[in-house]
């Protein structure tokens, strides 16, 4: 089937096959044909399920897994050549998106400019390095619980019939799925054959891809004739051609450079997908040339429909029922998401049945949910949600917290915060205060979260099977002006967090590209902006680690822990996520030595003005309190009631010293103090003193002559005693 798509799950990513089907079949009672179960598959039944491989190897094909049907894997055999089919996938879409409302699309797959570029994601079936499972996994969740037959829909639901309703109800639509993929395989593997019979007249010699100077290359004269060039041609000399950079010393020919041949296939590359040769070199320099061409193939073919339970409103199993019985075809997305349904088949538009009125899902591509879980907000938190229209992520966030605590929701984009709204109320999440900034601003309007999302706007290289547009519209400008706003929005991201949060302290950074400039480099940016903050375990099942250098450039060691998503290695949107921890839980302390003003001879500062001094401490501590969500001048107004309580006190307390003293000065007007004094003091203060110390004048001219050069106001002072 080559590096077809469509049935490759967001998940563990086998195909259904069609001993699959008959199991299914058999299961509701329905008469099913016996199918030969390959024996790789029956050894894997049996085996304990594996963990997920290391990210960063190429992951196995599905082929690999032996979940293969049997047409196709004959049609392997007799073709081993090309896997990829080219512009023939652009039909293969398992829903039709017209089906989707257009303002879930709006919302889901608009890639707009620097302040529009939204970043929808979308996601399909993961490989077989991340979760392995048999066929029966992707409608069973014999998962964690590690249950036999439990049923597919796992989470927090009671299990107890809900397999075989589900399965009965769904099998007619999974039965036709099974046709169309077979049908489709039969086609597939004739383009296979045909393809590799092409290549058998070069086999064995030297592919002759490069031109010479003097010899006509019908490619090129179309090209310059602005005539549509050959397609299958052109496609023959991509294939050729990567197989001569897979076997360089082998098949290039002689005085021919390496070079000469990456430039051509690049070319090429675009001549066939219709890319700017800019962006074409710059996503091609990211893979080896056979993983370059598979993933610019996968950005022909569109990802698996997938929508988001609402477990505000319902739980999976019930959604998935409502919609089956109203002709849907699904499944659960794979056992890393217990919340995601990836659609097959629909008769209903699925942005307008009763159930997505009512808010019980939201059209959500599996990619999407990606930076929600690595970010994994708690109930009771406080979560600032940076980038959030039209949503997504921020309901999910919301459902993730079950209503509790807190989520600002920011997006400058006043049009896209409606639609943010919408899908807010829709889906009935209650914790969320949406805001309106641009989030550079931050955390000036508002500071101290738990855990801080930032969804970067970004170019949407991850995304182009979405909106091809980006193939020719993205130039060297906006691949200098994105990385500079994402690089100021981390560093406001970081400033947000609170350090000190006892359940967080965390910040995921996220887009939907695959260049290292939007991606790795902006990562290390943050790092060295901000020593406090370091890289952690993201906690994904899946995903290939973040590069550590590239084409010379180094990045810090711990920057692997960064998760990259590709369309062509797990079936979901190019996705990039990042999870930092500000760990930084010591003060800041300044050991400059603080000297004495009057030994400081040459005080170049002019020495200490405490006044001077109290304003910028003061304006310190406002700041702090700022960044820590507080606000600054609810102490002010509790210190000017404590304030005022304290000159209250303090003027009794001066009135009273200041009598008493007045009393005594008349007893003993040289005004000696002790034992004695003060005794008369006691006495005096019940009679004679208040009287005499009821105006201040005779107070003062009495201090006076104990103190005659205290005469300013500040004699008021209670006298020490
Ligand atoms: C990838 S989209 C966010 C998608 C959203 N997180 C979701 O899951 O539905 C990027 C968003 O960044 C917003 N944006 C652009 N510039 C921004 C800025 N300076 N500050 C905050 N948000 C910005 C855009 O309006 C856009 O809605």
């Amino acid at each position: 089937m080559g590096v077809g798509n469509r049935f490759k799950k967001q998940g563990p990513p086998q195909p259904l096959s069609e001993e699959h089907f008959a199991r299914l079949k058999r299961k509701a009672g329905l008469p099913a044909d016996p199918v030969a179960e390959p024996t790789e598959r029956k050894k894997r039944r049996t085996s304990k399920p594996q963990e997920p491989k290391s990210n960063g190897k190429k992951p196995a094909t599905n082929r690999a897994n032996g979940a293969k049907p049997v047409k196709a894997e004959k049609a392997e055999k007799a073709a081993p050549a090309p896997k990829a089919n080219g512009r023939s996938k652009k039909s293969k879409a398992p829903v039709a998106l017209e089906d989707v409302s257009d303002e879930e699309m709006d919302d889901e797959f608009d890639i707009g400019d620097l302040e529009d570029a939204e970043i929808s994601e979308g996601g399909a079936g993961l490989k077989d390095d991340f979760l392995e499972s048999d066929n029966e996994d992707s409608v069973f969740d014999s998962d964690e619980e590690g249950g036999k037959g439990r049923a597919m829909f796992s989470e927090d639901e009671d299990e107890s019939d809900a397999e075989e309703k589900l399965t009965a109800a769904n099998i007619a639509g999974l039965t036709r799925k099974l046709d169309a993929q077979l049908a489709e395989e039969a086609a597939e593997a004739e383009a296979e054959l045909a393809e590799a019979a092409l290549q058998t007249n070069i086999d064995g010699d030297k592919p002759h891809i490069l031109q010479d100077e003097d010899e006509d290359d019908e490619l090129s004269a179309k090209a310059s004739a602005l005539l549509a060039p050959d397609l299958q041609l052109l496609r023959t000399r991509i294939t050729e051609n990567i197989r001569v950079l897979d076997d360089f010393a082998k098949l290039s020919e002689d005085g021919r450079s390496r070079a000469e041949y990456t430039a051509q296939l690049i070319k090429d590359i675009c001549a066939y997908y219709g890319y700017s040769e800019y962006l074409a070199e710059k996503l091609f320099n990211l893979f080896t040339p056979r993983e370059a061409f598979a993933f610019f193939e996968a950005n022909e073919s569109p990802r698996p429909v997938v929508i988001r339970t609402n477990t505000l409103r319902t739980h999976r199993r019930d959604l998935a029922q409502s919609l089956i019985n109203r002709g849907v075809t699904l499944e659960p997305v794979g056992k890393w998401s217990k919340v995601g349904l990836q659609v097959f088949e629909s008769n209903v538009p699925l942005g307008a049945t009763p159930e997505y009125l009512a808010g019980h899902y939201i059209l959500q591509a599996a990619s999407s949910f990606l930076p929600c879980m690595a970010l994994d907000p708690q109930e009771n938190e406080r979560v600032l949600d940076m980038a959030a229209a039209p949503g997504g992520k921020t309901t999910y966030m919301a459902a993730m917290m079950k209503n509790t605590g807190f989520i600002m929701a920011n997006d400058p984009n006043k049009k896209r915060a409606k639609g943010l709204i919408g899908n807010i109320h829709r889906l009935g999440a209650r914790n969320v205060i949406v805001s309106n900034y641009d989030a550079r601003e931050f955390p000036k309007p508002m500071g101290g979260f738990d855990r801080v999302l930032l969804d970067a706007p970004c170019s949407g290289t991850g995304v182009i099977a979405k909106d091809p547009s980006v193939k020719t519209n993205k130039t060297e400008r906006d691949f200098m002006q994105l990385p500079h706003v994402q690089k100021q929005l981390l560093l406001a991201a970081i400033d947000s967090v609170n350090h000190a949060s006892k359940t967080g302290g965390y910040v995921v950074y996220s887009t939907c590209s695959v260049t290292i400039e939007e991606n790795e480099s902006v990562v290390q940016y943050a790092l060295s902006r901000r020593p406090n903050v370091r890289l952690v375990d993201s906690g994904l099942a899946f995903g290939k680690e973040g590069f550590t250098s590239f084409m010379g450039k180094n990045f810090d060691p711990s920057v692997r822990l960064t998760r990259r998503y590709y369309p062509h290695t797990y079936n979901v949107d190019g996705f990039f996520v990042a999870k930092f921890q500000n760990n930084d839980t010591t003060e800041v302390v300044d050991r400059t030595p603080i000297t004495d003003d009057d030994e400081t001879t040459g005080d170049d500062f002019g020495g200490w003005d405490d006044d001077e001094d109290k304003e910028y401490m003061e304006k310190g501590r406002r700041n702090a309190m700022r960044r820590r969500g507080m606000d600054p001048n609810s102490n002010d107004k509790k210190a000017k009631i404590a304030k005022k309580a304290q000159s209250v006190e303090t003027a009794q307390g001066a009135e009273n010293a200041q009598s008493a003293e007045t009393a005594q000065s008349k007893k003993s007007p040289k005004g000696k103090k002790g034992k004695k004094s003060a005794e008369s003091t006691e006495t005096a203060q019940s009679t004679e003193t208040a009287q005499i110390a009821e105006t201040t004048q005779i107070a003062e001219t009495a201090q006076s002559k104990k103190s005659p050069k205290s005469k300013s106001p500040k004699s008021k002072k209670p006298s020490k005693k």
